[in-house]
């Protein structure tokens, strides 16, 4: 491609609103533009990049036995009422109405869809195990688009489906899927893990999330230093080797604590360290109460605590639910003395403790040499909090340490509940008719795309992995008012691509000093630089990754290319 006959908008400043550097770089490089909040244009080398990430997707996904269709992005509402996310879901979800006040959605993932095509289409076993995908378009209206590429409202999604009559068939799939992504990431030149995942609102079994390690990424990793194991933050099972403690149990006494709320503040007064008085929290799971008991240096996990409890919601009670039900607001609570019908549960870290303090369920007043098995009443120990940097890795090998990751990729095991709500059945060996269970599977292409920029930047600009560059190599001439440079430039980017190689030839009218720093920005693998010496027939070539520059031959160039 020549520059003189392309679009490559650089700019030279950072954009005011662009505060990640994937953000920063696709705009200064002039891949993509914003048209609106959240919404993007891939400019011509962004369209190039984005081609290649799919061509790496589409290979594997074919590999595995997935067949490619392409489901509408406009989709009934009707299908959404019979999966009951028509008013299950708030304002991400993007809603309009046609010309007859049909109702319709914008779809931000495939599920009824793809559900409503095999419930009529699909009819026999001998049609399974069945695995689709698409690469396309999804709207989700996001409340705080941000991060360009990385959080979009309209954005470009690989999601794949797989239907099944039996569990051993879906796990397959789901094994299957799962190793494909490691493929897809590892060819497109990240830094990723696989983590368990919570399924948050897709319900189902097993999930996992492919994380791009990176420091701007939402979610947090919680990794051993000494095995594979590796978890969202949210799902990192605590290893439970708590023993009760040997200390002698000395009385329990109620002390007053006057307007001492926090547990530092508490903590400080009756001088002890925190880890010593008890964090006593209500919550609201569902429709019931549930008092949640933990260490006072630890936290509760809420998403944890919803799976040990098997609610849908979870949320904290409010200062007078706790005053109603427990007699003080939440600077004073504590599980000694409720009433049998409050389920109070304790961390798993409980067990430990011995003389520790905790809320007398009176405002200003604490107990101290609290002993939980002593002197609670009816109450469980479960594993809900946050794992924390240094404990023990739950597979007992190694301690946790903690990353930020961008989720990139996450497969679930979704079993029955979409081909139930749409009846979506095929008639099995003995004739009789059986509810298919599913996995899916998505990767955020276009994000997957920022995720690469976030790993492979410097300061002067983008650093493509050669795998997902979109041209193999950069060709500059440095003074298109030189006839010998520019007869020189014209003949290389012949014969370089008569060899194969994908060029981008700045062919410009440009002065030096801007198409090398344009060349930095938008960052190929190698660039080939014609310059004073075109009259020797030397070139000078650098590369981008190291920085190295090397004059040579022609031939010597010629040769190098067919090793890229
Ligand atoms: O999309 C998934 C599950 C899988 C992920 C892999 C590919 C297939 N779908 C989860 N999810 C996320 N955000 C959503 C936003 C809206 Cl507004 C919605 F209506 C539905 C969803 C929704 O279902
Ligand atoms: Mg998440
Ligand atoms: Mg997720």
């Amino acid at each position: 491609m020549k520059q003189s006959q392309t679009l490559i908008p650089t700019l030279k400043e950072i954009p005011a609103d662009a505060d990640v550097t994937s953000h920063q770089l696709l705009l200064r490089a002039g891949f993509i533009r914003q048209n609106f909040s959240g919404v993007y244009t891939f400019l011509p080398l962004g369209k190039k990049v984005l081609n290649i990430v799919e061509k790496v997707v589409r290979e594997e996904m074919d590999a595995i036995g997935g067949n490619e269709v392409l489901m509408p992005a406009l989709q009934s509402a009707d299908l959404w009422r019979e999966s009951g996310r028509w008013d299950k879901m708030g304002p991400e979800l993007m809603r309009l109405n046609d010309r007859h006040e049909r109702e319709f959605v914008l779809g931000p993932t495939h599920e009824e869809v793809v559900t409503s095509i095999v419930r009529d289409e699909v009819k026999s076993y001998k049609q399974l195990p069945l695995t689709v995908y698409q690469i396309q378009t999804k709207f989700r209206d996001e409340r705080r688009p941000r991060f360009g590429l990385l959080r979009g409202r309209e954005f470009i999604m690989k999601d794949a489906y797989s239907f099944h009559l039996t569990d051993e068939s879906l796990d397959a799939s789901y094994q299957a899927m799962y190793d494909a992504y490691s493929r897809i990431f590892t060819r497109l030149g990240l830094n990723f893990r696989a983590v368990i995942a919570d399924s948050g609102a897709m319900g189902g079994k097993d999930t996992h999330e492919f994380m791009a390690l990176s420091k701007v990424g939402e979610d947090t990793i919680a990794y051993s230093t000494a095995s594979d194991y590796a978890a969202n933050i949210e799902m990192a099972e605590v290893y439970d080797n708590y023993s009760p403690s040997t200390e002698t149990l000395k009385e329990l006494e109620k002390v007053s604590t006057p307007n001492k709320k926090t547990m530092q503040e508490v903590a400080d007064f009756l001088g002890h360290p925190i880890d010593k008085g008890l964090k006593t929290l209500l919550f609201k799971a569902d429709e019931s109460f549930v008092l949640v008991v933990t260490r006072g240096d630890h936290e509760v996990n809420e998403i944890k605590l919803k799976h040990v409890l098997h609610v849908e919601n979870i949320e904290l009670a409010t200062d007078e639910a706790a005053r109603e039900l427990l007699g003080a607001d939440f600077g004073s609570l504590g599980p000694i003395g409720v009433s049998e019908d409050v389920q109070v549960i304790c961390d798993l870290a409980v067990k430990a403790v011995a003389n520790v303090t905790c809320g007398a369920n009176e405002d200003g007043f604490h107990y101290v040499n609290v002993n939980p098995s002593r002197d609670f009443g009816e109450f469980t120990y479960e594993d809900i909090r946050f794992i924390q940097e240094g404990d023990l890795s739950p597979d007992g090998k190694g301690t946790i340490k903690f990353a930020e990751g961008i989720e990139i990729g996450q497969v679930f095991k979704l079993g029955k509940f979409y081909a139930n709500q749409l009846g979506a059945e095929v008639l099995n060996d003995q004739g009789r008719a059986e509810t298919l269970t599913m996995g899916c599977y998505g990767i955020g292409v276009s994000r997957t795309l920022a995720a690469i920029v976030e790993q492979h930047h410097d300061d002067a600009g983008i650093v493509w992995p050669k795998q997902v560059a979109p041209f193999a190599l950069h060709l500059i001439v440095v003074n298109s008012k030189n006839d010998e440079q520019v007869a020189l430039g014209n003949a290389l980017y012949e014969q370089l691509q008569a060899a194969g190689i994908e060029v981008l030839y700045d062919d410009r009218k440009e002065r030096a000093g801007v198409k090398f720093a344009e060349s930095d920005l938008i960052g190929l693998p190698v660039r080939v630089t014609v310059g004073k010496k075109a009259s020797e027939g030397i070139i000078e070539l650098k590369e981008r990754k190291s920085e190295e520059k090397e004059e040579m031959t022609i031939d010597a160039l010629m040769a190098y290319v067919k090793t890229i």
